[in-house]
């Protein structure tokens, strides 16, 4: 007769590949019911988005297969808790993720809100926070131009209720601000500003909180990575030289003593020019490679590349950004730079929890 030890035992043998170490000791495999021949149990991993979901699933039944019995009949229900830095101090955000860019116009926050729906659509709880305050594009990018925030009592507080749209929480200085009007924000403004959006609103549970930034390095940058526990900043830039250079000062900024970010790694957007007529070619009309430079001299993972293609724009400018369209290439690019995210800020939490060490 087949025993839970021995379906543990087994599943001893399986290693989770990011956190070298095996399903058991990490605590990954719950429920585990024995019938016959019949083996089900949980797995549970760090994330929805995990890029490893399939090779674990296939691991744990060959684990099975070959430790305990080859003829039983494996049924295993892969899901996620989502992990977060021990140290962390909000109870309901479990991880803040920033996106950042040295030069303005490389297109962060188009990656900033396609990256949040893609997360969104793998079944995480995500909000978005529009903190590019010298420019707040997300009203438009979700068609949300003429939204106002109602005020909610929660626990006998008043609280910002974010907008919600395509599964994601959102706020935006822009839904506060007039559009025809150029506030002069000064650093303390600009600081209390974005705590507000973070303290003052009523986020409930979220898996990951993206935070658009202002391009360069300034007030939110500094704001959020010594106010917040921020789990990474994703660098978004351009081949273009003069923006890889800007995003090299970007992302050395979360270096800095005092800041300490991680770098979750770097996403290189309008890598390449295609025609929609000509499917198949490719104009590198910014230069090539540079992405994956800024990545190496980094030593963080390039996150993928995206090409430059009139699906974005049109989506960004109609609220209906190209992540919403399942089978688009582009979509798809954006799905694979979601799960790496999620992949690199489950390793970022993993050494911060000392569960991983290298
Ligand atoms: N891959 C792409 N293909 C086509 N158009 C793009 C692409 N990425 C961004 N864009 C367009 O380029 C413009 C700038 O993009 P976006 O607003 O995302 O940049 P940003 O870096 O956030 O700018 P800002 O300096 O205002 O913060 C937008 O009109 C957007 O639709």
């Amino acid at each position: 007769m087949i025993t839970t030890e021995q379906v543990l035992a087994a599943l001893s043998n399986v290693e989770e590949p990011d956190l070298k170490k095996d399903l058991v000791t990490l605590k990954m495999v719950e429920d585990v019911k024995v019938d016959g021949k019949k083996i089900s149990f949980s797995v549970i991993l760090t994330t929805p988005a995990c890029p490893l979901k399939d090779l674990i699933k296939n691991a744990c039944v060959n684990a099975i297969k070959h430790f305990v019995d080859k003829e039983a009949e494996v049924e295993i229900n892969m899901t996620s808790r989502v992990t977060t830095k021990s140290t962390n101090t909000f109870s309901n955000i479990k991880n803040i993720i920033a996106v950042a860019s040295g030069k303005g116009g490389v297109g962060k926050s188009t990656v900033a809100v396609n990256l949040a729906i893609s997360l969104a659509k793998k079944g995480a709880k995500v909000g978005l926070i529009d903190g590019d305050i010298y420019g707040p594009s997300i009203p438009i990018m979700f068609n949300l131009q003429d939204a106002k925030p109602f005020m909610v009592q929660v626990n006998g507080q008043n609280k910002i209720q974010p907008i919600e749209k395509y599964g994601i929480k959102l706020l935006s200085i822009g839904f506060f601000t007039d559009p025809n009007q150029a506030i002069p924000w000064r650093g303390p403004m600009v600081s209390s500003a974005i705590k507000q959006l973070f303290n003052d609103a009523d986020w409930g549970d979220l898996d990951y909180l993206l935070v658009d930034t202002p391009p360069g390095t300034g007030d939110v940058h500094i704001t959020l990575a010594q106010g917040f526990p921020v789990a990474g900043v994703v660098i978004v830039t351009t081949p273009q030289d003069v923006a890889l250079a800007d995003a090299k000062k970007g992302a050395g900024m979360f270096r800095m003593e005092g800041v300490k970010v991680p770098i979750l790694g770097v996403v290189e957007n309008m890598s390449y020019f295609t025609p929609a007529e000509l499917p198949d070619n490719k104009y590198y009309v910014f230069g090539k490679g540079g992405g994956k430079t800024l990545a190496e001299q980094f030593e963080v993972p390039l996150l993928g590349e995206i090409p430059l293609v009139m699906a974005v724009s049109e989506g960004g400018d109609n609220g209906e950004p190209v992540a919403l369209q399942n089978e688009h290439p582009v979509s798809l690019a954006f799905a694979d730079i979601a799960e790496k995210v999620a992949q690199q800020v489950a390793i970022q939490n993993a050494l911060a929890n000392k569960e991983l060490v290298v």
